[in-house]
């Protein structure tokens, strides 16, 4: 083992006498000490504790991301048991405090019955909760709770990808050439450009698909009681009754939840009513649907086709009439189906969080944050990266050091919408591989005073700059100032296994020491030596 230290010259911050501690310009150089985060007052753990000290149990009955369950590890015990028999769940549930359930497990009143009391909280990961028993929930004072903005996209897309796949005769295409025939005539397809799209449910899902489906050229309509008119009129949707809903549309896509109204809306009736040859998809719960009423109106061909992603039984039946349907499209519930963008993007997370820590930290006075500019460089188009995370947690990073407010993904826009924080967000589109979603984040803050007058850019704006190398996030830049000494060693495969700082007094020179595995070569500690607000580096 070596050591080697370096001093760090305050001349970063000379212009400003009240700048910066110590502390902070130091964890500019540890790449994995960031300010600590802070729990606001409010803030309150989602799970109940039974006994005093005791980690609290929590059973996750479908299969969850690994990032998601790493999280449950860091304070629960954890069990993960999927396909559990109804009877086997009533009979695990009494030993836990929490369920997390997906679409497939129904919690009914009989598992609330059963847990003796000791179940507090059923997630569920994913939005629709017409799987839980709500009013026994209530009746045995246990939350239900969901994330109900996690699948949007995914759902919208899949959506689209059912209707353009089934107007296009894709699925039957393909088994078609895969069987040696070659069928242009019979698979040709008809247009969507034009053709009137019902939404049936203008929600979340709902929104999502519209704007994808204006893309194509279609004229979009919605039948939703509930769905707020500028909304509609935002996205050029016009909203319309029932009747006039189905008597005029080509095709139709159901995105409403499965309640007791929902419950079969469309059926023999509704289909009587329908233009000869619609076309149906179907992202929302198989229940939306009279199965048998789909398969007569399939049979009679008042429904040319229809694409169906969800089932009153989950999995259909293996000689279901409907599924085997040469006229239908069907894919296996898999409109959730993009754990792998969360897991890819879980190390930004952490890294946006802590960019935001510090860039208000940064702030003399701490508060009065009106702009943050979010740059995002990666190698992947723009499409190709949802940001809506990293954006939630750097306002998360921002807001809750300064204020009492607990900010999650569910309402970090809104939060900073109440605060008056304008947040631009900018991607740079780099060349070199997609692998990685980031290569960096920036953030710059505008109009605000600093009391580290290095931590200003040229243009006078607080600016920081972090990326993830190995897993964890390093900060590279403060003001104009490259600070990762850290990526340097890690770059040289040099080791580093302690940090240790002093100080002379505050405001005047500090010094780092850093142990080390391995020797580095004189042109890293040239590199080291490089960095603006490093004075001196040594390896004795
Ligand atoms: N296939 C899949 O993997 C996925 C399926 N879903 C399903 O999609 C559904 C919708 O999800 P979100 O858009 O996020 O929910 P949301 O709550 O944002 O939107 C649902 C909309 O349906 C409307 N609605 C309620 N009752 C209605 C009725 N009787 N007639 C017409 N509209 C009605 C509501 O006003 C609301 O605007 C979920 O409940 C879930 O069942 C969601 C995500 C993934
Ligand atoms: O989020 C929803 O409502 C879904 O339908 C997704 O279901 P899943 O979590 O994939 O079983």
């Amino acid at each position: 083992m070596a050591a080697f230290s370096f001093t760090l010259t305050p001349s970063v911050h000379k212009a400003s006498p009240s700048s910066l501690s110590w502390t902070l310009s130091l964890s500019s150089v540890v790449p994995t000490s960031f300010p600590t985060r802070r729990r606001p007052t409010n803030a309150r753990p989602i799970v109940v504790v039974s006994a005093l000290n005791a980690k609290p149990t929590i059973l996750v009955a479908e299969k969850l991301g690994q990032a998601g369950l790493e999280l449950l590890k860091g304070f629960a015990n954890v069990d993960c048991s999927y396909n559990l028999s109804p009877e086997e769940l009533c009979a695990k549930i009494s030993l836990c405090d929490a369920l997390i359930v997906r679409s497939g497990t129904k919690v009914t009143r009989e598992v609330f019955e059963s847990s003796g009391g000791r179940l507090k909280v059923v997630g569920r990961a994913g939005v629709g909760i017409d799987n839980v028993d709500l009013p026994a929930a209530t009746e045995h004072g246990c939350l239900v709770v969901n994330a109900p903005t996690a699948n949007t996209i995914a759902a919208a897309e899949h959506g689209i990808a059912l209707l353009t796949a089934m107007a296009r005769n894709i699925a039957q295409a393909d088994a078609s050439v895969k069987a040696g025939k070659w069928q242009r005539s019979k698979y040709v397809g008809v247009s969507l450009v034009g053709k009137t799209l019902l939404l049936m449910g203008f929600g979340k899902v709902g929104s999502e698909v519209a704007r994808r489906a204006k893309g194509l050229g279609m004229h979009v309509i919605a039948y939703d009681p509930y769905a707020p008119a500028d909304r509609a009129r935002a996205i050029g949707v016009e909203l319309v009754t029932f009747d006039e809903a189905i008597s005029t549309a080509d095709f139709i896509s159901l995105h409403m939840p499965l309640t007791p109204t929902t419950s079969k809306i469309l059926n023999d009736e509704t289909f009587s009513k329908m233009k000869k040859g619609v076309r149906i998809v179907n992202v929302a719960r198989g229940g939306v649907i009279d199965e048998e009423a789909l398969l007569r109106a399939l049979d009679s061909g008042i429904v040319a086709q229809a694409a169906l992603d969800v089932f009153t039984e989950e999995p259909p039946p293996k000689d279901s009439l409907l599924v085997l349907h040469e006229n239908v499209t069907v894919s296996p519930h898999l409109g959730a189906s993009h754990s792998s963008v969360l897991s890819e993007l879980a190390p930004f997370v952490l890294l946006a969080e802590k960019l935001g820590r510090l860039a208000v930290q940064l702030v003399a006075g701490g508060s009065g944050v009106q702009s943050v500019k979010i740059t995002y460089a990666s190698c992947r188009g723009p499409d190709d990266l949802d940001t809506r995370l990293l954006r939630a947690m750097i306002t998360k990073g921002l807001i809750e050091p300064i204020s009492s407010v607990f900010v999650n993904l569910v309402n970090a826009d809104f939060t900073a919408k109440q605060r008056g924080l304008k947040i631009t967000e900018e991607r740079i589109v780099l060349d070199g591989s997609p692998e990685k979603p980031l290569k960096f984040i920036q953030l710059q803050l505008a109009n605000v005073e600093s009391k580290f007058a290095g931590a200003l850019s040229d243009t006078g704006e607080i600016k920081v700059q972090g990326m993830v190398k190995d897993g964890l996030p390093h900060l590279t830049m403060v003001g104009s100032f490259g600070v990762d000494v850290g990526s340097i060693l890690g770059d040289r495969n040099v080791n580093v296994n302690f940090m240790s700082v002093g100080r002379i007094a505050p405001q005047k020179q500090a010094v780092m020491t850093i142990g080390v595995d391995e020797e580095p070569d004189t042109e890293t500690l040239k590199q080291i030596g490089e960095i603006q607000a490093i004075e001196e580096v040594c390896f004795p």
